[in-house]
């Protein structure tokens, strides 16, 4: 006779079942108990006053997680139309009414809710470092009017001011690492490029640099447990707008009626004003005697003249330290990769030279045929570019190749280890982000708690331990199983 399979006597399927029914409602009490609570998010608002225009990021993160890495993310930017708000001098109230349209779209994009808990903050850069050192009542009178602008809505207003360059550069450098998530993980970290319009950033961390040598450049943090020593130097009138004002200067010292530009396209001719070049602080000392009101500035297209004319900027004669990189500034030896933003990527983007595993020389001969192309082809190969940004792409390529290369010493073998980047991780890259979580405090300096397990691999556990109870249970009752499995004796 056939033995009927233990498993399908009734009480081991009700033990089977009751078995199953535990476990399932184990594992629902488990998820539905520990179930990440619904997310609600915190906002923060940085308004970027630039030289060349002021931005204004939001930026999201959940509300439990304050103190948590990697978190905070940029949800939205609204670029302020007009100048940046230094050029606002001679009318102050205007730069407070020119924030008002994207100060509108972040009080949508914000939940009413959270918006009296949204700090809101205003930095100015080399812009109004420049205005602020020539005309500090103006400057004064630019900040009052911003603030009184600002005050005026809903979000917890924490204050307008003046970043300094080592702030500017020290929050640059946060902000990559922090999205790289380099810092809580104790990684290598990346050094930051950053070029605006009137200054410019390079931040970095290098073995050979321990702040004692040049403590002005040093900055010191302890974040997630470990302690970093930054590099860092801004500087002031190396934008690449300012920089085109000394590069023009440079060739313009002996007051001429007409100057050809190695840096401009041929074919390029336009009448300029000696007063409205001479008329910023990184140029006036310079300003030639008696010149004619005008020069008529014409291109030549040609980028070996247009670096030679670039590189005489930068003094490299003196240098009290082990090595500078130009101006009697220390810079230590380079090292690890770097991410450079903002003007470097809008410039290399539109020159399609973001890739840096071009070779150099590759790099420097793509750049001069595209300095050499006359003038009247560019304008109608690109017809939808602002001619100013058109016409300056060839001065802020070779500015920035010599810059990179013959100022700051990369070479051929470390070229490639710097990215051209916009954004990382959707957010875009500056120092905004990095200014945002040091005055939120929200970066700790030790690393935090972390809970034991993640939500998910708690779950597993608890299901894996409810099947083997249940597999242990089953077996513990082997010695009924040949009781169950018994036919009915018929006497
Ligand atoms: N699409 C673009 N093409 C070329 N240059 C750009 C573009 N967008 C912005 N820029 C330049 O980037 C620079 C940004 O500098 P900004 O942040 O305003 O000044 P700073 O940081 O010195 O205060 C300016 O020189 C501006 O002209
Ligand atoms: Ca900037």
């Amino acid at each position: 006779m056939k033995e009927k399979n233990p498993w399908h006597t009734p009480v081991t399927i009700i033990i089977t079942v009751i078995g199953v029914i535990a476990i399932v409602a184990l594992v629902t009490v488990a998820v539905l108990q520990n179930r990440p609570l619904p997310q609600k998010y915190k906002y923060g608002i940085v308004l970027d006053a630039g030289s060349s225009h002021t931005a204004l990021y939001i930026y999201e993160w959940p509300a439990e997680k304050d103190n948590n890495t990697g978190r905070v993310e940029q949800t939205y930017s609204c670029k302020v139309k007009g100048p940046g708000i230094s050029s606002y001098a001679s009318a102050p109230l205007k730069a407070g009414e020119s924030l008002s349209v994207c100060m509108q779209e972040a009080k949508q994009r914000v939940p009413g809710r959270r918006h009296s808990q949204t700090p809101l903050y205003l930095g100015a850069t080399a812009g109004m470092r420049l205005l602020n050192s020539e005309n500090s009542s103006a400057s004064d009178k630019v900040f009052q009017a911003v603030e009184e602008a600002l005050q005026k809505f809903p979000f917890s207003f924490q204050g307008a001011r003046i970043l300094s360059g080592q702030e500017e550069g020290a929050f640059g450098w946060i902000t990559v690492n922090y999205l790289d998530d380099r810092l809580k993980q104790g990684l290598e970290t990346k050094g930051a490029l950053d070029l605006g319009g009137a200054s410019t950033q390079i931040s970095f961390v290098s073995d050979n640099y321990d702040g004692s040598e040049s403590p002005d450049n040093a900055v010191t943090f302890r974040l997630y447990g470990n302690d970093y020593n930054l590099y860092t130097h801004s500087f002031l009138c190396y934008g690449k707008d300012q920089a085109l004002r000394m590069t023009l200067a440079q060739q313009t010292q002996s007051g001429p009626g007409t100057i050809n530009d190695p840096c401009f396209h041929p074919g390029y001719t336009e009448s300029r004003n000696y007063s409205v070049l001479y008329d910023s602080p990184c140029v006036s000392d310079r300003k030639p005697q008696g010149p004619p009101a005008n020069f008529t500035h014409i291109g030549t297209g040609d980028f070996q003249q247009c670096q030679e004319v670039v590189k005489r900027i930068f003094n490299s004669t003196h240098c009290k330290y082990s090595q500078c990189s130009f101006n009697g500034v220390f810079q230590p030896l380079l090292q690890g990769p770097f991410g450079a933003f903002s003007a470097y990527y809008f410039v290399m983007n539109f020159l399609n030279l973001t890739d840096t595993s071009i070779p150099l020389e590759a790099v420097r001969e793509k750049l001069g045929h595209y300095c050499a192309t006359p003038w009247n082809q560019l304008k109608q190969q690109h017809p939808k570019v602002k001619l100013k940004y058109l016409s300056e792409y060839c001065f802020s390529g070779t500015y920035i190749l010599t810059l990179l290369t013959e100022v700051y010493n990369f070479t051929s073998e470390n070229y490639p280890n710097i990215k051209f980047i916009r954004e990382i991780k959707g957010s875009d890259a500056g120092w905004t982000l990095g200014y945002m979580l040091n005055l939120t405090n929200m970066i700790p300096a030790e690393a935090p708690d972390s809970p034991p397990l993640p939500h998910a691999g708690y779950v597993s556990i608890v299901t894996v331990i409810a099947i083997l109870l249940l597999v242990l249970f089953i077996l513990s009752l082997r010695p009924l199983w040949p009781l169950c499995s018994k036919r009915p004796q018929i006497v």
